[in-house]
């Protein structure tokens, strides 16, 4: 048996790094290396990105935000047979949509925020009767849905939003489709019955859309009134002729007259109601609660009438940017683990959301409630996230954030977070997924946390598998969030605020993998020179070096694996506010020796003392 993994495990390195090679980027897949340890031995995930059968075969390829460029060679993809999950999402991938359908076995095919372009062929998912879920967001597929995509028999899961896709939305007959997503492409016409029951949020930013759940079709509206205009003509006359007939045979008619009036005054009901139905339906459902006294209101319907663009699907669901008439640019944030909360315990715990104040955590102003998604406004901040500043494409002209404006990043959402962990004492996570996409920056580059002490509304599975603090070692070890896990989690940002590099341990289901950004640290400070880990862009910076380096020893204790010797929020808050912010002739005075030091040679443990005395 071990002998069967093994060889296995040798044809499986060929032709992985045979994909490997086909790439234009690759240098993320380190491990990938026919003279190494087997991808799968004995079952264990043994190379980056990979998910392996017990029997040593490949199951996944989970390379996400890797920075992958080039095209898909799906024909080297189809010599792994038991490959059922394909995930490239948030990578630079470009040309058509690959040729998925030669992998007639895979069940989940997650394509989103790549630039794939194009229309997608009629018949590209033919004979693909085991594919599930199919998420193409964020790319820019034109044309219309291909027919074989609608008829895959089993398709639970279908994201398309953020293309550019047009034409009418197709009936979807699958039973089990449980997740669509439209929003942001050029759709038309009337949504078909099978996904009327799908949120208004599906198809946000279609403006050729109409029908339940959005406002009624106007063309449908005219029909009907044209319908009811011809009943009435019809009645009328039939009404007449039934009089002029009545007085002719001179019989008593007056119950028949009666009860054709009758029916005509049905019709005109059953069509008032039909009209009021969806409105009267968006009124229930479109209420949105303010947390604040300080905000204009507004309504769903505003928000569904305002000009909406998709700002990226993160992993709870969709974000849209509703620019209001007249009014400002709010964010809607689309989630949908939210079921297993009470109704009363959801509203009470936004009531608290509503009731924090801190310069640096971005203030929730409303929410929305209903059993199977929930969803919560705020106001749109245009200058972006800190990880479209780190990590964005340059050709979007975003300047290169400088060290001292890292450093009063850092030094924001130290303070955002003790603020948390002062109006929540008994949260075990007062914020629970702070990462860079979630630390947003004002027109002064002063940091606004989102996405803040929501580990009580979250169902606690999705938490699990998706939120960042439970990606720290305690958590996907041993399922054990404590007070110390934010602080794990504000050790990796600052990792990624001073390396520039993506932490690909929030991608990576945190198994405490080699890859993590804390480990590469720690590896290469230790090892080589310690100003290899430095983001260049920061460098600079003149003579910052001193100040830098008491950073990164921040972000190590941080992400110290042991909970007992890591920092408690405390201890990291008061180091981080010790730094010193100065100006760049400053710095060349003050810390030019310690430069010296820095760049010459890498650290010792004698370095990183602190983090166990003080
Ligand atoms: N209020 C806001 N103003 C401006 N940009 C925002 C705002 N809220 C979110 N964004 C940006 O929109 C994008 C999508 O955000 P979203 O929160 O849906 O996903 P995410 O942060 O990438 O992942 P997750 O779902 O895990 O939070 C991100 O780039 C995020 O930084």
């Amino acid at each position: 048996c071990h002998f069967f993994a093994a060889s296995h495990g040798a044809t499986d390195a060929a032709i992985l790094v045979n994909f490997k090679n086909s790439l234009s980027t690759n240098s993320l897949l380190y491990d990938w290396n026919v003279s190494g340890i087997p991808p799968c031995t004995g079952g264990s995930d043994n190379w980056v990105g990979l998910r392996c059968n017990d029997d040593g075969t490949i199951d996944k390829l989970l390379l996400e935000n890797m920075g992958l460029k080039g095209t898909i060679d799906v024909d080297i993809l189809m010599q792994l047979p038991k490959l059922r999950t394909l995930s490239f999402m948030n990578n630079s991938f470009e040309g058509p949509m690959p040729e998925v359908k030669k992998l007639a076995s895979l069940r989940n095919l997650y394509l989103s925020n790549n630039n794939f372009s194009g229309k997608i062929d009629k018949d590209a998912f033919d004979g693909m009767n085991s594919l599930k879920e199919v998420f193409l967001a964020h790319n820019e597929f034109t044309g219309e849905i291909p027919r074989s995509l609608v008829l895959v028999p089993k398709l639970t899961k279908l994201s398309l939003e953020g293309n550019q896709f047009g034409g009418n939305l197709p009936d979807f007959p699958q039973e089990n489709l449980d997740v669509f997503n439209a929003a942001g492409n050029n759709f038309k016409g009337q949504i078909p019955t099978s996904l009327a029951d799908f949120s208004p949020s599906s198809f946000a930013g279609n403006p050729g859309l109409c029908g339940k759940p959005l406002p009624a079709c106007k063309s449908s509206r005219k029909k009907t009134v044209v319908i009811i205009a011809v009943v009435v003509v019809a009645v009328v006359a039939l009404s007449a002729i039934v009089v002029f007939a009545c007085i002719h045979s001179r019989q008593n008619k007056t119950l028949k007259f009666k009860g054709t009036k009758k029916k005509f005054g049905d019709g005109k009901r059953e069509a008032q109601s039909s009209d009021q139905f969806g409105d009267g339906k968006m009124g229930d459902s479109g209420q949105l609660h303010f947390v604040r006294h300080d905000r204009d209101r507004f309504d769903l319907q505003d928000l569904l009438r305002a000009s909406a663009e998709v700002l990226g699907s993160g992993i709870f669901g969709s974000s849209y940017k509703a620019v209001l008439l007249d009014g400002p640019a709010m964010v809607v944030k689309r989630f949908r683990h939210m079921s297993s909360v009470g109704k009363e315990e959801f509203h009470e715990h936004m009531r608290k959301l509503g009731a924090l104040s801190h310069p640096n955590l971005l203030p929730l102003v409303a929410y929305y409630y209903r059993k199977e998604e929930k969803l919560l406004v705020s106001d749109f901040i245009e200058n972006g996230s800190l990880a479209s500043h780190l990590h964005g494409k340059r050709s979007t002209g975003k300047p290169w954030i400088d060290w001292p404006t890292r450093l009063r990043i850092v030094k924001g959402v130290a303070k955002g977070l003790a603020y948390l962990y002062k109006e929540f004492p008994t949260l075990a996570l007062p914020h629970g997924h702070l990462k860079s996409s979630n630390v947003l920056l004002d027109d002064t580059f002063e940091p606004l946390l989102t996405d803040y002490a929501l580990v009580p509304v979250v169902n606690k599975d999705h938490s699990q598998r998706i939120m960042v603090a439970y990606k720290s070692p305690e958590c996907s070890q041993s399922d054990r969030p404590n007070r110390k896990t934010d602080v794990w989690s504000l050790g990796i940002l600052i990792l990624e605020i001073l390396t520039g590099k993506f932490p690909e341990n929030y991608l990576t289901q945190g198994k405490g993998g080699d890859a993590d950004l804390a480990t590469w640290v720690n590896s290469v400070v230790r090892e080589e020179w310690t100003g290899e880990v430095f983001d260049m862009d920061m460098m600079r910076t003149k003579n910052c070096e001193g100040e830098l380096l008491k950073l990164l020893k921040i972000g190590m204790c941080c992400c110290e694996w042991n909970l007992e010797r890591r920092w408690d929020l405390k201890e990291a808050v008061a180091k981080i506010e010790e730094l010193k912010e100065r100006d760049n002739d400053d710095f060349s005075n003050s810390y030019a020796s310690e430069g010296e030091v820095y760049s010459s040679r890498a650290l010792t443990d004698d370095d990183f003392s602190f983090s166990v005395n003080s």
